[in-house]
């Protein structure tokens, strides 16, 4: 089973913060490909834009762009074009919008790559937000499906319509599993090592619960972002999780 290194979520406001994380996390790796995969999201890339993601770039960063696209189709296969022109390694979209728009994100997305002359990256479908738990869930449907149930549909739909993976819970990756292909992805937010503040995250589970589910890889923010010592929050969740 594919597993990444663990993606850090860059979520800050400024372009200062965002360097001074990018070259304190540039350093992070026990050698060179160890180096954690930044994930750049939407306070960034609103607040600041694409020169956040020419910066990681050039410091060496596997990037995951994560804008979470959800609109018709014909909106969301040309901004996707224009993410694939970037040439990041993995971004987002909304399972929710169904399969006409997840089929026109991946062309938008791959063509925006072949333009570029860059490799397409890697399409995960958001499933069920890490900070949605079941009684959020009902009141946004009127649908009498089940968490695990609603994850496991959005999962399904993303494998076949040809996406990479989804973004969910490690707690829902055996559902998942029983629904989707081998090598299908599973993303996993809502990390919080022991002890750590839930914070707004609702379906949690440690980088070694993560490791054990079968997690292909851990997103974590602010138990790195916000620990007085980056670098070493990161050393030990990436041990947690790769082993
Ligand atoms: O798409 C995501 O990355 C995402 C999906 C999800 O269901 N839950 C979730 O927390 N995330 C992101 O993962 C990161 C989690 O940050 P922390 O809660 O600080 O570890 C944030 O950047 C969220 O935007």
């Amino acid at each position: 089973m594919r597993r990444y290194e663990p993606i850090v979520a860059i979520d800050v406001a400024s372009e200062k913060e965002a360097l001074a994380l990018m070259d304190t996390l540039k350093d992070s790796g026990e050698a060179n490909h160890d180096m954690p995969i930044l994930k750049i999201g939407m306070e960034l890339y609103y607040g600041v834009g694409q020169e956040m993601v020419k910066q990681a770039k050039a410091r060496g960063f596997r990037i995951f762009l994560d804008l979470k696209l959800y609109d018709i189709p014909n909106t969301v296969r040309r901004a996707m074009a224009a993410i694939g022109r970037l040439g990041v390694d993995f971004t987002t979209i909304h399972a929710a919008g169904g399969s006409e728009m997840l089929k026109a994100g991946l062309e938008g997305l791959r063509q925006g790559a072949q333009e570029a002359h860059v490799e397409p990256a890697q399409l995960l479908a958001i499933t069920q937000l890490t900070s949605i738990d079941e009684q959020i869930l009902h009141e946004q449907q009127h649908v009498d499906l089940s968490l695990i149930e609603s994850v496991q549909n959005y999962a399904r739909l993303a494998d076949e319509c040809g996406l990479a993976g989804v973004v969910c819970s490690a707690q829902e990756i055996a559902a998942i599993r029983e629904v989707t292909r081998d090598d299908f992805l599973c993303v996993t937010p809502g990390i919080r090592p022991a002890h750590y503040q839930k914070d707004d995250q609702k379906r949690i589970v440690t980088p070694f619960q993560a490791h054990q589910l079968g997690s292909n890889a851990i997103v974590v923010g602010r138990p790195i972002t916000q620990s007085a010592d980056p670098v070493a929050a990161y050393q030990t969740i990436r041990r947690e999780f790769i082993g």
